[in-house]
Order: C-alpha cells, then structure tokens, then sequence
C-alpha cells in the first residue's frame, strides 16, 4: 500500500493530547494580538504531529498551551479526554510529568550550577521513581545511553558548559525522559544544531520514538525536518495563529494543496527530490509577513499568495475544510475548485 493512501480506520481511542478551539490572545503596545486563533489538532498515543510554519506563525505558544504551561484565552486543552484546566491539583501534576517539553535552546533549559548527574537524577529522586542516590544513578546511566551519551559514567560529573550543543540537547532529552512520559513536546529542539550533529540528534529521537512508543508534538519551521521525523504521522501548517493545512505528512509533502504550504516548500533550500519535485510552481506577490496586530481581512495569506482573487479571499476568513481524503486546508480557491486527487503513482518517500 503506498504512504498516501489510507489505512483501514477503526480509531475511537481518546486521543493523548486535544486542542479544541484553542486562541491566546496577548496584550502588545500595538494593542491585542492574536498569537493563536481557535486552532483544532490531536495527538494519539505513538504518533507524532508536526507542527510547521515560519517564524512567528504561533508554534510555540501552542505548543506551551499544549504543556499546560500557559493557559488559553479561549478553548479547551485536554489530556487523556480530560480538561486540563479543569483537573484537581494532582491530576494536574501527572499531567505535567506526562507531557515533557524540550526547548529550542538546552543550554537554557539546563541549570549550569548543577552537573549532568544532579540533573537527571533530581526528578527521579523528587517524584519517586527511584529511590536512593545508588540507584538513580544507575537511572540516570540508563537514560543517559538511551540518547547516545556513552560511557555515559563520563558525562554525569560534567556541567552544561562542559558539553557541545548537540550533547547538551541530549542532555535534555534524558532529563525528559526521567519520568516515562506519554507526550514529549519537542520545539525547534534540533534548529541551533549544526547540520551533521542535526541529523544525529534527529536519528536519535527517532529511534526513541520507535522504541519507546511515546507521541511527539514536533515543532519546526522547517518541512525538510517534518518530513524526516514525521513520515509516518500528521502535519500542521500554521500562518499567523491558524492552521492552514492539515494531513498525513506524505500528502503536504507531496501534494500540498493550499499555497502558503507550497511556498513553504519552495522555500527549502536543500536538494531532495521529493520535496523539489513540487517546487517551481508559486511566486509569492509579496515577501513581506503582515502584523498579527493588523491583519489582512478576509484570508490573512491573500495579499501574498499567488492564487488571490479579488472579492472572493479578501472577504472572510477560510474554514478549515476537507479537500481530499484526510487532508485540509483553510483556502477558498481549493475549497472551490478542488484539491484534484492524489495520483496513485505518486512518488513517495
Ligand atoms: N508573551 C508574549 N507577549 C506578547 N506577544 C507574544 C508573546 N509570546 C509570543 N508573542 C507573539 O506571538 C506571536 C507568535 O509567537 P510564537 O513564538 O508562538 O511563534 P513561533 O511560530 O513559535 O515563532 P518562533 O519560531 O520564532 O518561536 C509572535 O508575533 C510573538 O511576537
């Protein structure tokens, strides 16, 4: 069966992570903006959703909506079925352990008073999972190999200052594995990574993915990297708070229906067949991203997208519809005319 046609579906598991309608709105000098605007998505346990967009698209402050790190103007957040808003104080600690979140920069995350040792060790001292020093160690060995940190016995005395990027980000990980989560939110977690360390950061979460069976949130700006950690699962495309495009990742990849995810892949410098072979067909009108705090009426991609029509995008902003089989997007030219359907000889992977 090839990547873009559809599995046999019989789901009704509670997915791990919901977003229903979520929006935050922040307070600027240039009045509110919204940040995130009544976006939908989920996660289901093992699978991995890509989050996609340029900078400023709302990735990361849905991601932190995601974390129960920041609590959504409107909209529901939900774990295992459950509002998280809604849970009482120790349902809402499980929560927290269970969803972990590795940032863009470890050398941030990591507290660099303490060593490699002391941070692994605390959250499995503090919530149990071992007990004494003895055998949080052995843990924290154990963790640390599973990311690549070998001999790991030499990397707990050191300090964060004393480590590469990549070994740092590695570091993180481990840290956000200490409490067996169910969902690791991983945010631009390889994009400050030269490319060689990149990529061995990349095999290794996906190797962790595969074995440990736990679902990821992965958020890039970048479809190249989507595509490679999330082939076998789903991608967002996010512009200016809301998502844009939707679907199995082969289909974006693929075929991409809405323009901005074209233009996205345009943009990819690096010389994959796959991804090039979509290439070529958008100029956009305009580079220039608009304000979240003056946005365009009507489709906030119109006055750059190169299939604009007057009257018809710059009315009312696009529903996010189905337009092929499992995949949609917010558009009213494809809306309209159609998406076309998804060559069965399509190339994939
Ligand atoms: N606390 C805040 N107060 C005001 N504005 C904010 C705040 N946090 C984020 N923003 C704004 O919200 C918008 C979305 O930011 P966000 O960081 O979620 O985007 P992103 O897609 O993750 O971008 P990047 O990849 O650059 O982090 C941006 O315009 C940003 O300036």
């Amino acid at each position: 069966m090839s990547a873009l046609e559809e599995a046999p579906v019989a789901e009704t598991r509670t997915p791990l992570m919901t977003l229903d309608g979520v929006s935050q709105v922040f307070d600027t000098k240039a009045g509110p903006i919204r940040a995130v605007d009544g976006i939908n998505l989920s996660v289901n346990p093992g699978e991995v959703l890509c989050l996609v967009g340029e900078s400023g698209s709302g990735k990361t402050t849905a991601a932190r909506m995601a974390a129960g790190l920041a609590r959504p103007t409107s909209g529901r957040v939900a774990f295992d079925g459950t509002d998280i808003w809604s849970m009482k104080r120790n349902d809402f600690g499980a929560f927290r352990r269970s969803v972990q979140y590795v940032h863009q920069d470890p050398y941030a995350s990591l507290n660099p008073t303490r060593t490699i040792q002391q941070t692994i060790t605390a959250p499995l001292l503090k919530h149990g999972v071992v007990k004494g020093s003895k055998a949080a160690a052995e843990k924290a060995v154990e963790l640390l190999t599973k990311v690549d940190l070998t001999p790991a016995e030499n990397f707990l005395p050191k300090y964060p200052h004393q480590l590469s990027g990549g070994q740092r980000q590695r570091v993180a990980v481990a840290r956000a594995l200490t409490l067996d989560p169910k969902l690791i939110i991983a945010d631009e977690s390889t994009s400050m990574l030269d490319v060689s360390i990149r990529i061995s950061v990349l095999a290794m979460l996906g190797r962790l993915r595969d074995d440990l069976g736990v679902g990821f949130l992965f958020i890039t700006h970048d479809l190249a990297i989507a595509k490679y950690f999330g082939w076998n699962g789903k991608t967002a495309v996010m512009y200016l708070g809301r998502i844009v495009e939707f679907g199995p990742t082969p289909k974006i990849i693929n075929a991409p229906t809405h323009p901005y995810t074209r233009a996205l892949i345009d943009a990819i410098p690096e010389p994959d067949p796959d991804l090039t072979k979509t290439k070529g067909r958008e100029t956009l009108r305009s580079l220039e991203i608009p304000s979240l705090a003056h946005l365009p009426g009507g489709c906030s991609f119109h006055p750059r997208c190169p299939q604009f029509e007057d009257g018809l995008c710059d009315g009312v902003v696009p529903e996010l519809v189905e337009v092929r089989s499992g995949q949609s997007a917010a558009c009213h030219v494809v809306a309209r005319d159609g998406a076309g359907e998804v060559r069965p000889d399509e190339p994939v992977a």
